[in-house]
């Protein structure tokens, strides 16, 4: 059975305080893009895990798609060992939620697979033990976030006039790291009231808590987001704790768009 795990960017995020867990309550539009890995699972097969394409830093022990079926296996004693394959194309330490849409995908996957019979709330409680924003892959639809970013509420967002851009320059930020550079504090103007403002409107009203530190991390990314609105972008950002940017061209306006060789450009 194979699967093809989608990123998301954030339209907006404020990280509002710090909680007791050590987490930080945050407020968040998610927006599902249709770039993707490939997530192949055999079965019957021993336990096993292989990746091709980008490197996953780190031991493949570790990798989030063994951890969602580790999981279930808790839960689902006889859930049978399978042979997992991941095809990693989505950028890595990006902003770009890749780790946390393949363990989603992992759980649906077995979920469906096994007949499991996991309910969406349930595979949403077990996707965010697996990562915050982990919970949003499992409905996959534009929503506003709250909490750690696993409180989700549908927002009725059109984009399909608009073509995206993305622009990875090959930093890999740590998400940990980038939320322990903010202060912490709630926002003037709440994400749910802002988003549904007319999207000329995003550029003065819908920011991104993250870039201030990011920015002055590495100065040379801010020219990505600038680069962007010169190209014409009618809103650009950068997502979650990044580095990857995003910029919203009306269709049919991104030829000739081009950035440093080194880095990724995808255009959806
Ligand atoms: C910032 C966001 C915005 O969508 O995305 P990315 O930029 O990573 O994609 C998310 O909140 C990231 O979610 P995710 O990548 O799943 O984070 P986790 O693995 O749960 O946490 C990584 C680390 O980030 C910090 N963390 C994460 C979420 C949160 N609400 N508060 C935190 O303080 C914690 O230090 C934690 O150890
Ligand atoms: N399947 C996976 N794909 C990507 N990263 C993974 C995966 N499993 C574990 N990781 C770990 O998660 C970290 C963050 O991954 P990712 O989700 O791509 O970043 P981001 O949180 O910026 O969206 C990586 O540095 C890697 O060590």
């Amino acid at each position: 059975m194979i699967v093809f795990p989608n990123c998301k960017i954030n339209l907006g995020l404020h990280v509002i305080s710090k909680r007791p867990d050590g987490f930080h309550e945050l407020e968040t539009v998610f927006y599902p893009l249709p770039l993707t890995d490939a997530l192949e699972v055999l079965s019957p097969g021993q336990l096993q895990f292989s990746s091709s394409g980008i490197a996953v830093p780190g031991n493949p022990a570790d990798n989030l798609c063994l951890k969602a079926w580790h999981l279930l296996k808790q839960d689902y004693p006889s859930l049978p060992e399978v042979n997992i394959h991941l095809h990693k194309h989505i950028p890595i330490g990006a902003g770009l939620g890749g780790g946390s849409s393949d363990a989603a995908f992992m759980l649906q996957l077995l979920n469906s697979r096994f007949q499991l019979g996991i309910s969406a709330e349930q595979l949403r409680e077990y996707a965010a033990r697996l990562g915050s924003d982990c919970a949003f892959f499992i409905s996959n639809k534009p929503c506003f976030a709250t909490g750690r970013g696993e409180i989700m509420t549908p927002v009725g967002l059109d984009l399909s006039a608009y073509s995206f851009v993305l622009v990875y320059p090959a930093v890999h930020i740590n998400t940990g790291w980038a939320f322990g550079r903010i202060t912490p504090k709630a926002p003037a103007l709440s994400l749910h009231e802002s988003i549904l403002q007319p999207i000329e409107d995003w550029k003065e009203i819908i920011t991104n808590d993250f870039e201030a530190p990011v920015f002055e991390a590495h100065p040379h990314l801010k020219e990505i987001k600038e680069k962007l609105y010169r190209y014409g972008a009618v809103y650009a950002t950068m997502s979650g704790s990044g580095s990857a940017f995003v910029g919203i061209f009306p269709k049919n306006s991104t030829a000739g768009i081009s950035f440093n060789p080194d880095y990724k450009v995808f255009i959806l």
